[in-house]
């Protein structure tokens, strides 16, 4: 499993491998190093410039731009505030570099063909402004390649955010583990190539802060992807029931409907209101179908306890349809997808929702875009990064949260999260959403727990787009998952 440790944890980590006996001056001595092997694949003749901060991030830059000296490299080095008050490991670094230091704003970014950004990393806590940010700008503006040191310069390592402004790196090195601001947006657009070095932090570190953080990779639900029995049969693979909107929206449901069978789902139902039984059976063939008569008839379909998730919201329309038939849904023990029109259902009362979430026991995948999280959770929109928005709103539902994106951000109750970094951008087309809560759908309906079905759902989702590649619709991506899972367990 990849963690992901915030400033916080990473300070932590730092802490415990100092007093386990470690120096500091050590670990930057290995992070500038580091930072130095990444910029010495150019060319002995690369013009190098790089910028220090007043604080250890600068102290990593100092010891890069030793090394790189040493290694024949031509340099400038350029210092936001002065030697003297450089405090600890940066001053430490500071006093064994023997090249000039130049006020920052005396460095010659344009004439460089590389720029080291060592101005800040974990430290930065506020808007960058001044010299820092006419700097970030220089640099922004230069034609040389950009190695920033720890975090491109302005992004919050916790958030991804910009703070003010921030370096656009070509490549970003970090150590012994990524933050979440290299993986979620805007900071993983920022941070180029991210190299993790070890710069000598133990694992056993993590023993002690108990990350709840991680990068969402197979290795983190694949132990918990079911497995076809050799002498199973469908019925041990669950029942997933999809509720359709009416005749002129059913489109959404069938790629729901269609990806939880694809996905794995033993038997897959749709329930359809009466005008849209004929639109259905014209094109369902897998897949069953079962008048639906409104929320009644919603709650007759599921008395059915081989029913054992329900996927509702794409397509179900406006709220005076929808609402009732979710709560009907929520009535049930099923355990339930939530997605689209089934969120909006309560944008006018959303404690309407979390009230009869509480009562449920069955798990519950509430799936937002950003605009449905913003109806559900209007005060966490605000949140700076997805992490804490997800998070918070998952302890507050109780309800597994993945909120979409670029950077998909799955979160539970208890504080798990896994952020994705795998879904090509022309993955956002219409109806991408719907198939991607079929495929949550399919995994609860085996019997998969829920985090980790909506965390494999999302990867699984993202890898279909990349095996699809561009001009990919909805439509062909629960066809591709075959070879998903070809190349997941080839
Ligand atoms: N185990 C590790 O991760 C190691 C990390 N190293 C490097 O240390 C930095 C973190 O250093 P720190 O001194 O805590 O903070 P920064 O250098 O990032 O920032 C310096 C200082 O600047 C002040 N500040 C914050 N925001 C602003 C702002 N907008 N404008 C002006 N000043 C600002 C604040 O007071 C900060 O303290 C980490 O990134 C690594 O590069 C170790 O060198 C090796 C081990
Ligand atoms: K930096």
């Amino acid at each position: 499993m990849i963690e992901l440790l915030d400033p916080a944890e990473m300070a932590e980590a730092d802490r415990l491998t100092i007093a386990a006996g470690t120096p500091g001056i050590v670990l930057m001595e290995a992070a500038g190093r580091a930072v130095a092997d990444v910029a010495a694949r150019s060319p002995l003749g690369t013009r190098i410039a790089i910028a220090c901060g007043p604080g250890n991030n600068g102290g990593d830059g100092f010891v890069a731009g030793r090394i790189l000296m040493a290694r024949g490299y031509r340099l400038q080095l350029g210092l936001l505030g002065s030697i003297a008050a450089l405090k600890g490991d940066a001053a430490l670094a500071a006093a064994e570099w023997r090249g000039e230091t130049l006020p920052l704003a005396d460095l010659d970014f344009g004439g460089a063909d590389l720029i080291i950004d060592a101005l800040f990393g974990a430290g930065l806590d506020r808007p960058i402004e001044g010299p820092a940010a006419a700097a970030i700008a220089a640099i922004n503006a230069s034609k040389a390649r950009v190695v920033a040191v720890d975090l491109p310069s302005g992004i919050h390592g916790g958030t991804g955010q910009v703070l003010g402004v921030a370096v656009r790196a070509d490549d970003s090195v970090t150590f012994f583990r990524p933050k979440p601001g290299h993986v979620l947006m805007p900071g993983r657009a920022h941070a180029g190539r991210l190299t993790v070095a070890d710069i000598g932090i133990r694992p056993q570190v993590l023993d002690a802060i108990q990350p709840r953080t991680a990068l969402n990779r197979p290795e983190l639900w694949l132990p918990h992807l079911p497995t076809p029995k050799v002498d199973g049969h469908k019925y041990d693979r669950g029942h997933a029931l999809v509720v359709s909107g009416g005749m002129t929206q059913t489109g959404a449901a069938r790629l729901v409907a269609r990806a939880a069978l694809r996905i794995g789902a033993g038997l897959v139902t749709m329930a359809s209101p009466p005008d849209a039984l004929a639109v259905h059976a014209a094109h369902l063939t897998s897949i069953m179908l079962k008048r639906m008569e409104g929320a009644a008839g919603l709650s007759e379909l599921l008395a059915d306890k081989r029913l054992n998730v329900v996927a509702i919201g794409p397509g179900l329309g406006p709220v005076d349809v929808s609402l009732p038939l979710v709560e009907a849904a929520l009535a049930s023990d099923a355990s339930i997808v939530l997605d689209a029109d089934g969120i909006s259902a309560f944008r006018e009362d959303p404690d309407r929702l979390f009230a009869a979430l509480r009562k449920r026991s069955a798990p519950v995948v509430l799936t937002p875009h950003d605009g449905e999280f913003a109806r559900l959770f209007p005060d966490l929109a605000s949140l700076p990064g997805k992490l804490d928005r997800a998070r918070q709103a998952a302890a507050r539902s109780g309800a597994i949260v993945l909120l979409k994106g670029a950077d998909t951000t799955v979160a539970e109750p208890a504080g798990r999260a896994a952020i994705a970094d795998n879904a090509p951008p022309f993955l956002a087309t219409a109806g991408s959403g719907d198939t991607l809560a079929g495929m949550i759908t399919g995994l609860l309906a085996e019997g998969m727990p829920a985090f980790e079905a909506a965390a494999a759902a999302v990867w699984l989702h993202g890898d279909a787009g990349v095996v699809l590649g561009r001009g990919l619709i909805a439509d062909d991506l629960a066809d591709a998952l075959p070879r998903v899972f070809a190349r997941l367990f080839v």
